[in-house]
C-alpha cells in the first residue's frame, strides 16, 4: 500500500531506508519534544540539524532526488518550517523558472550548493492578493543601467516572505518596474539583502521578524523596506523578460509566466497537505484503536473508542481524503513538470489549464484538509487539546495553506474565471473547443441518477452524477454572471453579484477531480487485495462526498430521496467494512514515531506510560516550586491568611 501512496515501490522503500538511516544517527533527532521549546531554542535547534544536513545528505539520500530530500527534511526537520524552508520550496524554483541561464550560472548554482539563502519576497503589508496593486517600485535608471528598489509608504513594506526576517541574504523581490514613467506591472528580481560575510543588513535595507504566529514559528517570516536601493539592470530575472540597456521591455511569452514560483508551490503543496492531513489521523486512529470508553454490549467490557460508527463517522471518510489527495497531488505535480518544460520550449499552450487546476485544488485540499485535522484532534477527546498529541501543530500549519499561495475564496474565483469561458463555449455551441478538464460541460445529462440500480462497483454512475452536479452549478452560475451583465451591469460589479455562486461551482469542478482521480488510481492497481481494500476506501469516499453535495442534484430530482437512503446505507456499510482496516490503512503511510512527534500517536500505543513520562519531562516540572509561587503566590496566600489574623 506504501507503493500505492508513494506512487511506486521504488520511493516507498527509499523513505523505509531514509528512516532507518536516521534511526542510527541520533544527532538528527530532536534534543528536546519541540513543544517544550522556545522559538528562539528552535530556530537553533533547527539549524543545528539543518548544518547536519548540508554536511551528511549525500550519505542519507540522492540530493538530487526532490522526493527523497522532502522525506529527509519531514523526518529530521519536521512541518514547523526551518530556516531554509523557502530556499528550497520558492527561491530555487523562481530562479530555475525564471532565470537566465547566465544568471543560473550566476545565482542558481550557488542557491543550490547553499552558499547563499533566499526567500521569495512579494506580499506587502497593504496588499498581498491583488498583485497588480503592490506598491514595491522597480525605476529604471537608463543613465546607471540599474533598478532603484524603493517602499514609498508604510503599507509597501514587505511583509510575510518566510525566513526573510532573519536567515536570508538575498531574495527574488516582486516589484512593479516603472520604466521611463511607464508601469510594466509585477516583475521579478534577484535582490542580495544582507552582507554575505557580516550578514548584517545592507544599506537602505530595513529588515526584520513579524513576530509570532498561529504555527510555523520555526519560520522567520519577515519585513522588508528599501530605501532607493540599486541593483544592476541584469538583476531583473530575465529567462522570459527582459529589459534592453536602453530601456527596451521585452515581452514575455505568456503575461503571467512571473507567477511560476506560486504555481510551483500550489501544485506540490497538495502532496504535503495530503502528508499532514494522514500524520493527523495516523494519530488519531491509532489512538482510537486503545482508548477504551464505554460499552456497546453491557456484557463486555469497555470498547476501544474507533467501535463507534460516529468516531468512524469522524475519521474514515478523511482517511479516505487523504488517500484522494496525495493520489491527485501525484497528477498534479506531473502536469507542473510537464508544463514547466513546454514552456522551456515556447508552449505556454497548457499554462493556463495548470493554473485552473492548481487554484481549485489548492483551496479545496487545504479546506477539507484542516476540517479534517480538526475532527481528528476533538476524535482524541481531551488528549486531543494537549501538545503532546501534536495535532494543534498540524493544524496550525496546515490551515495556513488556506491563505498562502493565494487567499482560498480568491483562488476558486480564478478556476471560476475559467469555467465561466468554458461555460460561454457550451452555450455558443462550441463544446469541442472544451479542454479535457472542463470536456464534461459540454455534454448532456441523463436527466436521473442510476446510482442505485448498476452493479457496484459503479463508479461511472458516481463520476456521471458528480458530473452533473458540477455542470449544472458552473452552467447556472455562468447564466447568472451573464444576467447581470445584460441588465447593464459591469462585468467586475456583476462578478462580484455572482461570487458566491460561482465559487461554489469551482469547488463542485474541483471535487469531481479529485474523485476521478481516485478512480483512475484504483482502476490501475493490480495487486487484487490493495485493489479491494482501496476499492472500498474509494466506496466510502464517493458515498461521503456525494450526500455532502447532494442539495444541489435534489433540487432538480436527479437524485431521489430513496436514491439518497441509498447512498447513506452505503456509506455506513463501507464505515464497518473499513473498520478492520483502519489502523493498517494509516500505517501504511510509513510514518516513523520521529517524524510524527506525537506522544499520543506512537506506533507502541503506550499512550498512558508515554503520556505519563512526557507530563514529568514537561519544564514546569523540573522543580517542585516554581519562582511565581514564591514571588507572588505565596505572599498573597500568606497576606491573606495574616489580614484574617
Ligand atoms: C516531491 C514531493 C514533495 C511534496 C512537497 C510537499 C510540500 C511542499 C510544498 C510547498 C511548501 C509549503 C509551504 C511553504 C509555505 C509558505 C510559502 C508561501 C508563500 C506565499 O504565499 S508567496 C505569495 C503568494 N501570493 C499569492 O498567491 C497571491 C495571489 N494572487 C495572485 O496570484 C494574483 O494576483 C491573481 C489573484 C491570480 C490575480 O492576478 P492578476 O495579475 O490580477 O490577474 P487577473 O487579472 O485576475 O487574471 C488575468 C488572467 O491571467 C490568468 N492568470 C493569473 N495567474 C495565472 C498564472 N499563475 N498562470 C496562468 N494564468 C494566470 C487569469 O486566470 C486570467 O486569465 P483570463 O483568461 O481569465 O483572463
Ligand atoms: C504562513 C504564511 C506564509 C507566507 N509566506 C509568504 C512568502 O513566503 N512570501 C510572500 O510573498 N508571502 C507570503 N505569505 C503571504 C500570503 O501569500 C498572503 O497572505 C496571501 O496571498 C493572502 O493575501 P492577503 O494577506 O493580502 O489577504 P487579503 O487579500 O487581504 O484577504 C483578506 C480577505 O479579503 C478577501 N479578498 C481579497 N481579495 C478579494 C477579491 N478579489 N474577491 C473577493 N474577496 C477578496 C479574501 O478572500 C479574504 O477573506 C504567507 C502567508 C502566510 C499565512
Amino acid at each position: 500500500m506504501a507503493a500505492q501512496i508513494y506512487s511506486g515501490e521504488k520511493y516507498a522503500s527509499r523513505r523505509r531506508e531514509i528512516s532507518a538511516n536516521l534511526a542510527k544517527r541520533p544527532e538528527f533527532h530532536d534534543s528536546k519534544p519541540l513543544p517544550f521549546m522556545t522559538r528562539e531554542e528552535k530556530i537553533l535547534e533547527s539549524s543545528r540539524k539543518l548544518t547536519l544536513i548540508s554536511k551528511h545528505m549525500n550519505e542519507i539520500i540522492d540530493p538530487s532526488d526532490k522526493r527523497e530530500l522532502y522525506h529527509l527534511n519531514c523526518e529530521v526537520l519536521g512541518i514547523e518550517g526551518n530556516p531554509m524552508a523557502l530556499h528550497g520550496d520558492m527561491f530555487i524554483p523562481a530562479l530555475t523558472a525564471q532565470a537566465s541561464d547566465e544568471q543560473q550560472e550566476k545565482w542558481l548554482s550557488r542557491a543550490l550548493r547553499r552558499e547563499i539563502i533566499g526567500t521569495y519576497a512579494q506580499t506587502e503589508l497593504g496588499h498581498g492578493t491583488n498583485l497588480r496593486k503592490l506598491e514595491t517600485i522597480a525605476t529604471y535608471d537608463v543613465d546607471t543601467q540599474e533598478f532603484v528598489l524603493h517602499t514609498p509608504q508604510i503599507t509597501a513594506l514587505k511583509w510575510w516572505p518566510g525566513n526573510l526576517g532573519k536567515s536570508s541574504n538575498y531574495a527574488v523581490v516582486v516589484a512593479l518596474m516603472i520604466i521611463k514613467g511607464k508601469n510594466y506591472g509585477p516583475q521579478t528580481f534577484m535582490v542580495p539583502l544582507r552582507d554575505e560575510k557580516t550578514h548584517q543588513p545592507l544599506k537602505g535595507i530595513t529588515i526584520g521578524d513579524i513576530g509570532p504566529k498561529l504555527a510555523y514559528n520555526i519560520v522567520d517570516n519577515g519585513f522588508l523596506g528599501f530605501d532607493h536601493y540599486r541593483i544592476p539592470r541584469t538583476n531583473l530575472l530575465m529567462r522570459h523578460t527582459r529589459v534592453e540597456p536602453d530601456g527596451t521591455f521585452v515581452k514575455p511569452p505568456h503575461a503571467k509566466i512571473n507567477y511560476s514560483a506560486m504555481v510551483h508551490v500550489r501544485s506540490y503543496m497538495i502532496t504535503g497537505q495530503a502528508i499532514m492531513l494522514a500524520y493527523a489521523l495516523t494519530i488519531a486512529t491509532r489512538y482510537s484503536s486503545v482508548r477504551r470508553q464505554g460499552q456497546i454490549d453491557t456484557t463486555q467490557p469497555e470498547v476501544k473508542v474507533l467501535e463507534y460508527q460516529t468516531q468512524q463517522h469522524r475519521l474514515f471518510p478523511s482517511i479516505a481524503r487523504a488517500y484522494a489527495f496525495v493520489f491527485a497531488g501525484a497528477e498534479t505535480v506531473r502536469l507542473y513538470e510537464r508544463v514547466l518544460q513546454e514552456v522551456e520550449t515556447g508552449n505556454v499552450s497548457l499554462m493556463a489549464d495548470l493554473h485552473a487546476l492548481t487554484s481549485g485544488l489548492k483551496s479545496v485540499v487545504t479546506h477539507q484538509t484542516a476540517q479534517g485535522i480538526e475532527q481528528a484532534r476533538m476524535a482524541c477527546g481531551g488528549h486531543g487539546y494537549s501538545q503532546a498529541s501534536y495535532i494543534s501543530e498540524i493544524f496550525g500549519v496546515a490551515v495556513g495553506g488556506c491563505t498562502y499561495e493565494g487567499e482560498n475564496l480568491v483562488m476558486l474565483q480564478q478556476l471560476a474565471r475559467y469555467l465561466v469561458k468554458s461555460a460561454g463555449l457550451v452555450q455558443a455551441g462550441q463544446s469541442s473547443k472544451l479542454g479535457p478538464l472542463v470536456a464534461y460541460l459540454g455534454a448532456k445529462s441523463d436527466s436521473t441518477s442510476l446510482i442505485d440500480r448498476t452493479p457496484t462497483p459503479g463508479f461511472a454512475e458516481y463520476v456521471k452524477t458528480f458530473q452533473h452536479i458540477a455542470r449544472k452549478q458552473t452552467l447556472k452560475a455562468a447564466q447568472k454572471l451573464f444576467g447581470f451583465m445584460e441588465k447593464g451591469d459591469t462585468r467586475e460589479v456583476a462578478w462580484n453579484k455572482s461570487t458566491v455562486e460561482l465559487n461554489r461551482a469551482s469547488r463542485l469542478h474541483t471535487r469531481l477531480y479529485i474523485v476521478e482521480a481516485f478512480v483512475r488510481r484504483v482502476e490501475e492497481v493490480a495487486d487484487p487485495r490493495l485493489k479491494e481494500v482501496l476499492t472500498d476506501l474509494l466506496r466510502l469516499h464517493v458515498n461521503y462526498e456525494l450526500l455532502d453535495v447532494a442539495a444541489y442534484a435534489l433540487e432538480d430530482g436527479f437524485l431521489s430521496s430513496s436514491q439518497l437512503d441509498y447512498i447513506r446505507e452505503q456509506l455506513y456499510f463501507y464505515l464497518a467494512k473499513i473498520r478492520p482496516n483502519a489502523v493498517s490503512l494509516v500505517d501504511s503511510w510509513e510514518f516513523s514515531d520521529r517524524e510524527l512527534r506525537s506522544v499520543l500517536g506512537r506506533r507502541d500505543g503506550n499512550v498512558y506510560e508515554n503520556l505519563f513520562a512526557w507530563a514529568k519531562a514537561s519544564p514546569l516540572n523540573k522543580t517542585d516550586v516554581l519562582p511565581s509561587v514564591d514571588k507572588y503566590l505565596k505572599p498573597l496566600m500568606e497576606s491573606a491568611r495574616a489580614s484574617k489574623l
